[in-house]
Order: C-alpha cells, then sequence, then structure tokens
C-alpha cells in the first residue's frame, strides 16, 4: 500500500447508519459444495428478511463472477482473490449498516478467516449448508458435476479441487430432506437463537 495515502474519517458512521435502520449489520457467510443451497436459501432468507423489515444485500457466486470477479477462474489462487475482493466488499456494506448475505463456495478455511478478521468481532456469521456430496450431485442443478465427472471442468470443488469444511461455524445446516423454505426458517431460527438477527 501507497504511505501517502492516509485514511478519512467521516462524520456519518457504522453505528449511526445501524441505528438508522434499527438492525446490527453483519455478514450471514454461507459455504458449502456446488448444489449445497448456498443460492436457494441465501435468496429465501433474505426475502423472509426484507419482509420482516430488514435492510439487506446478497452477493451471490454466480453473479459476482459475471462483474467484479469476471477475470477469476477456478485455480486455487483465483477462489483466494475471489474471496478477498468479496470480503472486502462485504466490509463496506456492513459499515453502510446492512445485513449482507454471501453464497460462495468458499473452499478455504484461511479465506473465510480472512473475512472474520476483515469485521468486527461478532459480524461474521459462518454458516456451514453441510449437504452432502451425494446430494449436491443428484441435484446437479447446472450439470456441472457430470461435465466435472467427464473430465470436461476441471478443478471442479469435491471432485478434483479441496473444500476445507468449517471447524466452528456459528451456523450448521445439515439437510435432512427439508424444502428450500424450512432450511432457511431453520437458519433464521438459529441466528435468532444467537442474537444476530
Ligand atoms: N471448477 C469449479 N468449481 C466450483 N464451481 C464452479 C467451477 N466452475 C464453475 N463453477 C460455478 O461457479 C460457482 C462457484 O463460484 P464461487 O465464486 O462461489 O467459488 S469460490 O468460492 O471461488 O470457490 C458455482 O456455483 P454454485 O453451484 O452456486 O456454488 C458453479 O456454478
Ligand atoms: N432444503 C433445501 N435447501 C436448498 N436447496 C434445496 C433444498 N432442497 C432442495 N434444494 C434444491 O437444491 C438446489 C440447490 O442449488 P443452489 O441453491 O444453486 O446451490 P448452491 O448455490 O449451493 O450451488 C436447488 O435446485 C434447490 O431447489
Amino acid at each position: 500500500m501507497n504511505d501517502n495515502i492516509v485514511w478519512h474519517e467521516h462524520k456519518t458512521n457504522k453505528a449511526d447508519r445501524a441505528r438508522q435502520k434499527n438492525q446490527k449489520p453483519a455478514v450471514i457467510w454461507l459455504t458449502g459444495l456446488s448444489g449445497s443451497g448456498k443460492s436457494t436459501i441465501a435468496n429465501v432468507l433474505e426475502q423472509k428478511l426484507a419482509a420482516s423489515g430488514k435492510h439487506t444485500y446478497l452477493l451471490d457466486g454466480d453473479n459476482i463472477r459475471h462483474g467484479l470477479c469476471g477475470d477469476l477462474g477456478f485455480a486455487d489462487k483465483d477462489r483466494v482473490e475471489n474471496i478477498r475482493r468479496i470480503s472486502e466488499v462485504a466490509k463496506l456494506f456492513v459499515d453502510a449498516g446492512l445485513i449482507v448475505i454471501t453464497a460462495f463456495i468458499s473452499p478455504f478455511r484461511t479465506d473465510r478467516k480472512f473475512c472474520r478478521n476483515l469485521l468486527e468481532a461478532g459480524e461474521f456469521v459462518e454458516v456451514f449448508v453441510d449437504t452432502p456430496l451425494e446430494v449436491c450431485e443428484q441435484r446437479d442443478p447446472k450439470g456441472l458435476y457430470q461435465k466435472a465427472r467427464q473430465g470436461d471442468i476441471k478443478h471442479f470443488t469435491g471432485i478434483d479441487s479441496a473444500y476445507e469444511t468449517p471447524e466452528s461455524p456459528e451456523v450448521h445446516l445439515t439437510f435432512d430432506g427439508e424444502t428450500p423454505d424450512q432450511s432457511a426458517d431453520k437458519l433464521i431460527a438459529a441466528l435468532t437463537e444467537k442474537g444476530y438477527l
């Protein structure tokens, strides 16, 4: 970083904006395999939070990779940079007073920890969408597992690229045949019980 760039304190701050919105800004970070249900649950969660008057913003893997991270692929170093950029954006949105929901595979522990460390204590809420690989592969909503098994996609998470499971996520969301709506309700119940909402 350039030594001649000095941080500028603003007169309106995160606490003011949070008070105005009557909510606790945070990042609800969904992590899990492709097809585990991150985007689906994140969408339902956002709808439900909006309906209860919360101000939210959803950052979703596929969408962000069309714009902000459109230059990145799926080699390890690209995934690291992907999560770094998203973490910085999430931090800005938290500063804006929002409840940020993210839906990225985010396969590496150090990258999820990077985001946690960027934020203040209690602002990073790791949610492990723990759907077994067999279920994700059976769902295969975009046909990507089939392509990965055929060798048409390289470095596919869970097939030939690692997924490091969270060691102590704030919320551990297991799949037991629930509908997306039920999973989102389970998540909201856990977030409420732990005081994040
Ligand atoms: N090689 C490989 N591995 C994993 N995923 C792949 C790959 N190639 C494309 N896709 C599609 O990209 C989506 C994952 O993007 P993310 O930004 O969440 O990935 S990461 O966090 O940087 O690992 C992922 O979206 P989700 O299925 O919603 O998770 C896939 O649709
Ligand atoms: N309880 C559930 N929660 C989330 N998705 C579910 C659930 N049950 C079935 N699904 C289906 O699984 C698929 C998950 O896909 P998606 O949300 O794109 O996952 P990801 O974002 O993790 O790749 C969707 O087709 C969704 O309808």
